[in-house]
């Protein structure tokens, strides 16, 4: 198959879980230009089926009739129901298929040993801000995936965000960060929110401060380069109500707690890996 940017167009890109995540790829695709019909799709609950064929007019079919022909298929279902689906799809597999796999803890080598031997895989955790073309994503190259391989995904996921090449062993550090990061940020938002509406704001004004203050901050980050310490410290007036605030933050160890919170994703992510190798091992 040609790797030049027309040939991927070309290509067909089947993926195999359209929830969440799914339709958060999906739909960047479509996004970027792809052309409905070089996209097939599966999910499990034909409810969900018939609202992705009407949302993009895309063809929603089996597992196995999607990944017949198909020269990438990715694979965005729960850790859980990893093993059940390789199982589906291996048999019918084109040996050139590069397999993509968006789950959280399920390692390149799990992937291979349900996989036929030689079939290229990449692993990559990806977050939900690609629904906005915001997204990050890190990707980690199988045993058997080429430089090529990790350009196909790297050109798939660039348009809707950020892309790193990272070596697998970084990859639970990243899904406690980046991957699950989004759900702190907006718990975070939620939790100032509510502090506005306790201070006496009304709720629609508590929220477009605070929506507004997390987007800004995020630039201001990301466009001065500078430290969020510097950043922090240029608010924190000496003896005025900053400084106030973040005594009590301190008092109350979130900075501890924000450590403690991402080694237990991490862990988790490790425990889901663990588990999806158990499985593998005996099936
Ligand atoms: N949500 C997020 O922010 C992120 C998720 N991920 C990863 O993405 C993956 C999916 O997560 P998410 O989208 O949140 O989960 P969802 O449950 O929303 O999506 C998974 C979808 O796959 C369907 N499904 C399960 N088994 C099969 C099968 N054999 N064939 C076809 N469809 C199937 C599920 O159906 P049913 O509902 O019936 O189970 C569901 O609709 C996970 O592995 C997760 O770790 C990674 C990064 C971020
Ligand atoms: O919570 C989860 O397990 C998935 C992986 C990263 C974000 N959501």
């Amino acid at each position: 198959m040609t790797e030049t940017a027309e040939g991927r167009q070309r290509s067909r890109l089947a993926l195999l879980g359209a929830g969440v995540m799914g339709e958060t790829v999906l739909s960047g695709l479509v996004r970027a230009g792809w052309d409905p019909t070089d996209l097939v799709a599966t999910d499990r609950r034909p409810e969900r089926v018939a609202e992705l064929e009407a949302a993009y007019g895309i063809t929603m079919t089996t597992n196995v009739d999607a990944v017949a022909g198909a020269s990438t298929v990715v694979l965005v279902v729960k850790p859980q129901d990893m093993r059940g689906l390789l199982s589906e799809i291996a048999p019918t597999l084109d040996a050139e298929a590069l397999v993509v796999s968006l789950a959280a803890g399920v390692d390149t080598a799990t992937l291979e040993a349900g996989l036929p031997a030689g079939q290229p895989v990449v692993r990559v955790m990806a977050n939900t801000p690609a629904q906005v073309d915001e997204g990050m994503a890190a990707v980690a190259a199988g045993s058997s995936a080429t430089p090529d391989h990790l350009e196909r995904v790297r050109d798939i996921l660039s348009a809707t965000g950020r892309v790193e090449v990272v070596p697998e062993g970084y990859l639970d550090a990243v899904t406690a960060i980046s991957g699950s990061g989004p759900a702190y940020l907006f718990f975070v938002v939620e939790a100032m929110i509510e502090a506005g509406v306790h201070l006496g704001l009304p709720r629609d004004l508590s929220t477009e401060l605070v929506v507004q203050t997390m987007l800004g901050s995020a630039k201001l980050l990301r466009e001065s380069g500078e430290h969020p310490t510097v950043l922090r410290e240029r608010v924190t007036s000496p003896g005025g109500t900053t400084a106030a605030a973040l005594r009590e933050l301190e008092d109350h160890k979130v900075r501890a707690a924000f450590l403690s919170a991402m080694e237990a994703a991490r862990d988790r992510s490790q425990a889901l890996a663990a588990a999806a190798r158990d499985q593998q091992a005996h099936r």
